[in-house]
């Protein structure tokens, strides 16, 4: 069959977007079919492939299903979301001076467009905060922290980011026994000045560096603003070269209202046999 679909960008986190609508497309989106889309020499490629469905009436207009690269189900994306909430938008003709709530494995998160062309989303409340000590690599350092931002993020915060082998390093903390059996991803963090942290993410699921990670983003600069007391909000550049903004409430290392800012765009769209 002949697949239809879009090409977009959350600030360099890249997804092929499809309109699961009719629930056609469900008896070919299997892993293996979706690992192909998003090869980057075989296929389309991509860090992950997003599925607009119909909502399941839990509070969203429509349904967001993420899939990483590898063509497994994982329960948000945080870029993917914002590029979601204009992909969905698009189909639905929706006046973008509304919010756009929709439904994710993690929960109901809701999208609202800004003046900028920017996208915000509030993201699911994160939790499970918690201090890991390990016998670690030496470049990570022993202080690991680990909170889900609606996905598991690892977060070791350094002086230095350029250079690093994230390849090898994320991996030794996506696959660390301290976050088996689902594992986690990898971040690397370095702050800036206060309020203001640079970040390089090893994502599950695409098994190496993407140029951006929203939830990963958000779980740095909320780390960041627990443990230096900084303020809402929190600028974070990435690897892609944009900086986004991470809004919150914030009582002692209770988050809510938490928010994520940035730039999602249609790169091109295009028709594929599969
Ligand atoms: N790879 C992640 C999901 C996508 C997260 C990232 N692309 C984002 O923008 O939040 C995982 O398996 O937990």
């Amino acid at each position: 069959m002949l697949l239809h679909f879009y090409k977009m960008t959350g600030a360099g986190n890249d997804f092929v977007m499809v309109d699961n609508r009719d629930l056609s497309l469900s008896s070919v989106l299997d892993r293996e079919t979706i690992e192909a889309l998003c090869d980057r020499r075989f296929g389309i490629g991509a860090d992950g492939l997003i599925a607009v469905e119909p909502s399941q009436g839990k509070g969203g207009i429509v349904r967001m299903r993420y899939y990483n690269a590898d063509g497994g189900e994982a329960e948000m994306c945080g870029n993917g979301a914002r590029c979601f909430g204009n992909f969905a938008a698009a189909l639905l003709h929706h006046d973008k001076t509304a919010p756009l709530p929709f439904e994710t494995m993690a929960g109901v998160v809701t999208a609202t467009f800004e003046k900028d062309g920017n996208v915000t989303v509030n993201l699911t409340n994160p939790h499970s905060m918690q201090l890991f000590v390990l016998n670690a690599d030496p470049t990570v350092g022993a202080d690991v922290h680990f909170l889900n931002t609606g996905v598991p993020h690892a977060v070791a915060f350094l002086d230095k980011l350029e250079g690093l082998d994230i390849s090898r390093l994320g991996a030794y903390l996506r696959y660390h026994e301290a976050f088996s059996p689902k594992g986690t991803n990898a971040n690397f963090a370095r702050i800036l000045s206060p309020g203001h942290i640079a970040i390089r993410t090893y994502e599950r699921g695409v098994e190496d560096e993407t140029l951006a990670c929203g939830t990963g983003m958000t779980a740095c600069a909320l780390l960041h603003a627990v443990l230096t007391d900084a303020p809402s909000p929190i600028q974070v550049d990435v690897a892609g070269g944009d900086t986004l903004k991470v809004g919150f409430q914030r009582t002692g290392d209770r988050f809510t209202d938490v928010t994520l800012t940035g730039p999602a765009d249609l790169v091109f769209t295009g028709d594929i046999q599969i």
